[in-house]
């Protein structure tokens, strides 16, 4: 996945948080693949060491503890809100303090003009993910959630909680670290719900109410990319 930082971070410096400072935390087992690209002045970035785990499914569901464990040592000392953002997705247009707020998720594009029924949300009780049938307002994507480091650390805890819950139990959620999200949004309602202007899925044609994409994935080879 280090192919995808430097398409990341070039259109993040064109549209990303303009004109505010901003940190960029990459995570990686692969620091030496890490670009180095040209950063505004305020802007950094730092590489942070990640271990290598052997799916992709558990380095997706691990970014919730490695991501409330950074928090603890570091980030609550250098920022006052994060974004934590999957790396195959390119910023497309202006994204701004307009999106902040205390607690921030954002609809997933797959199922923002679906019926409730349709979400993927975790249906198995023994899960700690589980969302029963009549539960849910919005599905929300994995790729990106924010706020106030205070919320995103309770929220990345309690997620974090729940995955090794399931673990003990040898489960995994449908969705992985996404299907213990979207519970979480659930009783714990975001203070803002982005539009899929902010998660917009670029392999699939934009419906005519959605005039501009501001972030959006970037099209990948699974097969090259993943491990299993
Ligand atoms: C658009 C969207 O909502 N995407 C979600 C979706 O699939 P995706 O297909 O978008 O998942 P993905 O393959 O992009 O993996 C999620 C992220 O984990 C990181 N990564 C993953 C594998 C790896 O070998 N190295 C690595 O760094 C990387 O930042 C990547 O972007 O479902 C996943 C469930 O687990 C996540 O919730 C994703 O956020
Ligand atoms: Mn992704």
């Amino acid at each position: 996945y280090t192919q995808f930082i430097k398409q990341f971070l070039e259109t993040a410096e064109k549209h990303f948080m303009k004109g505010y400072s901003v940190n960029y935390y990459i995570f990686t087992d692969k620091p030496e693949e890490v670009p180095s690209i040209p950063l505004q002045p305020g802007h950094n970035l730092i590489i942070i060491q990640s271990p290598k785990y052997p799916t992709w499914q558990e380095i997706s569901l691990r970014r919730m503890e490695i991501i409330g464990d950074n928090i603890k040592e570091r980030f609550q000392k250098e920022v006052d809100y994060l974004f934590c953002l999957d790396i195959d997705m390119q910023f497309q247009n202006h994204f701004g303090i307009e999106a902040l707020s205390e607690l921030v998720a954002a609809i997933h594009p797959g199922y923002y003009n679906a019926p409730r029924n349709s979400f993927p949300y975790e249906r198995r009780p023994i899960s700690e993910a589980y969302v029963p049938a009549d539960h849910g307002d919005f599905y929300y994507g994995g790729a990106i959630f924010g706020g106030l480091v205070s919320k995103v650390y309770e929220f990345t805890r309690t997620c974090k909680k729940g995955i090794l819950k399931d673990d003990a139990k040898g489960i995994q959620a449908a969705w992985q670290e996404e299907s213990h999200l979207n519970r979480y949004f659930i009783f714990n309602k975001p203070s803002k719900v982005l539009s899929i202007e902010y998660l917009w899925n670029d392999q699939a044609p934009k419906p005519p109410e959605l005039k501009l994409a501001r972030f959006a994935t970037v099209p990948k080879n699974h097969k090259a990319v993943r491990d299993n």
